[in-house]
């Protein structure tokens, strides 16, 4: 059995779990509150440049040219195509590219990216693999389970973020990096995969906390000035 799928049983649960999430839902059936959705946006939009700099270290840490080639493209992808949709959602909304950019990090989105780009910067090529895996899988799994709702991706808000996640570039993105984890998976020892999983299903409690945290709003505790 390749790696991703005795891992994808493991954190098959958690990502079920987003499904059920009401802002997942609210995706879904187009009741979303735009604030909740206009959170999600900036939050996503500053973690989302750290995401492009995991892919950057990744390029860095290739062991071949068709590897970097890869992690390169990725970068690419995440900085135009996937952050063009949030610039584009940003203009419906009157949010300035500026105001986008220097959204101030909220606790899960500091505490998420953190962790990938602490393990991304300790270990060889695995570790980057390992950390980025679930973000773009998990999307490609949210969108395409989204797309099967009917009238879903007519929705005048919420159908461009559904059509975006459900498509085939997506796919593509989610495909490439299913095959890069399986390829440094090979010849690992038991304990190394085991430690990779672990990696894994800690992300994927990452994406939770980050649906509740564009749910409820998450800032930090005590504004100050
Ligand atoms: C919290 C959070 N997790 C995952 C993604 C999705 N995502 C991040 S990078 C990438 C691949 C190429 O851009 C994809 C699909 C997101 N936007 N926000």
């Amino acid at each position: 059995m390749k790696f991703t799928d005795s891992v994808f049983k493991r954190v098959e649960p958690i990502w079920e779990s987003y499904m059920k999430h009401p802002f997942i839902q609210g995706l879904g059936d187009g009741t979303l509150d735009e604030e909740k959705f206009k959170h999600w946006l900036k939050q996503d939009y500053v973690y989302l440049i750290e995401y492009a700099r995991l892919f950057s270290i990744g390029a860095a840490k290739s062991t071949d040219l068709k590897m970097m080639t890869t992690y390169a493209d990725l970068a690419n992808g995440t900085l135009h195509t996937e952050m063009d949709l949030h610039r584009s959602y940003a203009k419906q909304f009157n949010i300035s590219e500026e105001e986008l950019e220097q959204t101030e990090p909220a606790q899960t989105t500091v505490a998420y990216t953190s962790y990938m780009l602490n393990l991304a910067q300790q270990g060889g090529i695995e570790n980057v693999i390992a950390a980025i895996l679930t973000c773009t899988w998990s999307y490609s799994y949210i969108g395409l389970k989204l797309a099967e709702i009917e009238g879903v991706k007519d929705h005048p808000l919420y159908g461009e973020w559904v059509n975006m996640y459900a498509s085939e570039e997506f796919s593509t993105f989610k495909e490439d990096c299913i095959q890069l984890m399986d390829t440094v998976a090979e010849g690992k020892t038991e304990e190394e995969l085991n430690r990779l999983e672990d990696i894994i299903v800690k992300t994927s409690y990452y994406e939770y906390m980050f649906w509740e945290m564009a749910e409820n709003l998450e800032t930090w505790p005590v504004p100050v000035k």
